[in-house]
């Protein structure tokens, strides 16, 4: 090997050329594990990621030996290259370990996905989460069915899987500590390259905690009017399974019982793409024409040809949480998702279709540059576009809503749908790996998880379980990031950066007027700026990148609360009508059995 700036570059392309080919069967393993749990294809993926983990072991041991010495005198894209290939993770680990790693980590996903939960006092009538608990957690509204579904979901998930994690967490840590990383926790966070990264955090969330207390205590007070005084504590936590989603991440799917004006219009167009018998792939079309009207790539055939759109019928377990797969071989690129017609699908199947467009923008950039600029990037793309989509305007353009009034209620009733969504979500984006940093350091301990993990939820979502948790329940394995180990502060980074995109590319496709009613459907201008950050991947530092679409190197939460601005000042308003509590300052209170 040469140590000098021509070896790298020869080292790095001979990387390159033969990464796709192995990355490709790894990926291609887990694709048919995912679409098809059985044994035989579970031993297959681990035995293709044993087979990617040897050749990034080898690749990664010789850039080591070849240039660590030399790193500084390598051209910025050429060191940046090296040290991703460098950075080993679970290939780190030696034989036995790392076959350990690799069948947790299959079986958790496995187990996730092939829990079901049965009718009460019925062993033999019992359905998966998708989608028919999903369904439940979202239009039950019996206090008693919701919180057996809750309960039952999260004590037969969790319990399943929580020595699994409890091996998983020690080898990871091991792997990122054979990185030079203090625990798995340190080497997530490197990722976003920055000494300040949780600290900017910690602020972000500060300046929007005021939207979430007032969305809560709204919120609150109409579960309250809807539930009862027994169940509700107006200076209390929300009990978590009546918010409309098993993880109390999102209140969409409670809009009816929180809208500030039920004789207004409502936004939420299900019911207008059932009576149109819309079906998944045509939802998935109308995405894809909205990318293209950007000037954006379209979803090239072979992404039609291979995807799975729909949970199939013959009963095969797959792995239903929705996700984009980039095969690494610059043609292949698929969406695995069971969708059902209805709006949160619709605003998923962009956000998932925002990952594929990344891929296609930087599928010729080397291998190790084919990632986001940082994760909270690649998350925010899809759901960017489905800010415009979402608008009452765009939904009336695509035929899914009658007709648009432009009063203050109607605007009322939109941006609290809006705020269901993105708002609520917000603590919840937060915590998760506030929590699950917390366990790699080893601050958080078995024996804890779950104390620790209700801790969080109650400090920062202000919501608490519907009955009492035990140490042998394991709630947060209740989660599909948990066991499937993606790293989820993406999501709250993402959640903040994507009304900057927004504010952006408004401003770019010529926008006039409030935030919220901005729709960039046609603007090229729009898509052209965002499409040439896409095509750096992860080859520039990401305030670069932010800098180039929104004129700023920082995060911001100032969009966001431009965007909200009308309803979090209607919030407060009621709430101040209502001399509501913000907040939960009976925090240790929870609901009668
Ligand atoms: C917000 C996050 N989205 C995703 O996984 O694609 C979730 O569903 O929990
Ligand atoms: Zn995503």
């Amino acid at each position: 090997c040469q140590p000098t700036e021509e070896g790298a570059l020869n080292f790095t392309e001979q990387f390159n050329k033969s990464a796709e080919n192995v990355f490709y069967q790894s990926v291609l393993a887990s694709w048919t594990y995912n679409t098809n749990i059985t044994d035989y294809n579970m031993d297959k993926e681990v035995n293709a990621t044993l087979m990617s983990q040897v050749f990034k072991e080898e690749w990664g041991k010789q850039a080591k030996r070849c240039f660590s010495g030399v790193l500084n005198n390598l051209t910025e894209p050429l060191k940046r290259q090296i040290g991703s290939i460098s950075t080993l993770y679970s290939a780190n680990l030696e034989q036995a370990k790392r076959k350990k790693f690799n069948l947790l980590k299959s079986e958790m996903e496995g187990l996730y996905a092939k829990v079901t939960v049965c009718k009460p006092g019925q062993q033999s009538d019992c359905a998966s989460f998708e989608p028919t608990i999903k369904d439940i957690m979202a239009t039950s509204r019996s206090y008693k069915e919701l919180l057996y579904y809750w309960e039952t979901w999260h004590t037969n998930v969790g319990q399943a899987i929580r020595d699994n994690y409890t091996e998983f967490v020690a080898l990871s840590n091991e792997a990122a500590d054979m990185d030079g990383f203090a625990d798995t926790g340190a080497y997530w966070r490197s990722f976003y390259q920055s000494d300040s990264f949780t600290t900017d955090l910690e602020h972000l969330f500060d300046e929007l905690k005021p939207l979430y207390l007032n969305l809560h205590a709204y919120t609150r007070r109409k579960l309250y009017e809807s539930y009862g005084p027994q169940y509700i504590n107006l200076r209390g936590p929300i009990p978590a399974h009546i918010l409309g989603n098993m993880w109390s991440q999102s209140w969409s799917n409670i809009y009816d019982l929180v809208i500030p004006f039920p004789n207004k219009e409502s936004v939420d167009v299900t019911s207008a793409m059932v009576a149109q018998k819309w079906n998944a792939t045509h939802m998935f079309h109308v995405s894809d024409e909205f990318f293209t009207s950007l000037n954006l790539i379209p979803m090239p055939q072979e992404f039609w040809d291979k995807s799975m759109l729909t949970k199939p019928e013959n009963g095969r377990d797959v792995v239903c949480h929705a996700s984009a797969w980039d095969f690494y071989n610059r043609k292949d690129f698929r969406i695995k998702m069971c969708t059902e017609v209805n709006m949160v699908d619709l605003f998923t199947i962009h956000h998932e279709m925002g990952h594929i467009e990344y891929y296609l923008q930087y599928k010729d950039q080397p291998v190790p540059f084919r990632y986001g600029a940082n994760p909270g990037f690649h998350e925010a793309i899809g759901d960017v576009l489905a800010l415009s989509v979402s608008t009452p305007k765009h939904l009336k353009d695509i035929g899914l809503l009658e007709n648009v009034e432009d009063d203050k209620e109607s605007t009322m009733n939109y941006l609290l749908n809006m705020a269901l969504q993105k708002i609520a979500f917000l603590p919840f984006g937060y915590l998760i790996d506030l929590w699950r940093w917390r366990v790699f350091s080893g601050e958080t301990t078995p024996e804890q998880y779950n104390f620790d993990w209700w801790y969080l939820r109650t400090k920062y979502q202000g919501i608490c379980p519907g009955v009492p948790r035990t140490k042998k329940d394991f709630d947060a394995g209740a989660k599909y990031h948990i066991p499937a180990n993606t790293p989820y502060i993406r999501y709250f980074v993402s959640f903040v950066i994507q009304f900057q995109f927004h504010k952006a590319l408004c401003n770019a496709s010529g926008h006039t007027g409030p935030l919220h009613t901005c729709d960039i459907y046609k603007s090229t201008a729009a898509g052209n700026l965002l499409a040439k950050a896409l095509q750096k991947g992860s080859s520039r530092p990401w305030p670069e990148v932010l800098q180039e679409i929104v004129g700023t190197p920082s995060m911001s939460a100032k969009p966001l609360m431009e965007y909200f601005e009308p309803i979090t000042e209607w919030l407060k308003e009621q709430n101040q009508k209502n001399n509501e509590i913000l907040g939960w300052p009976e925090y240790s209170w929870t609901p009668p059995i």
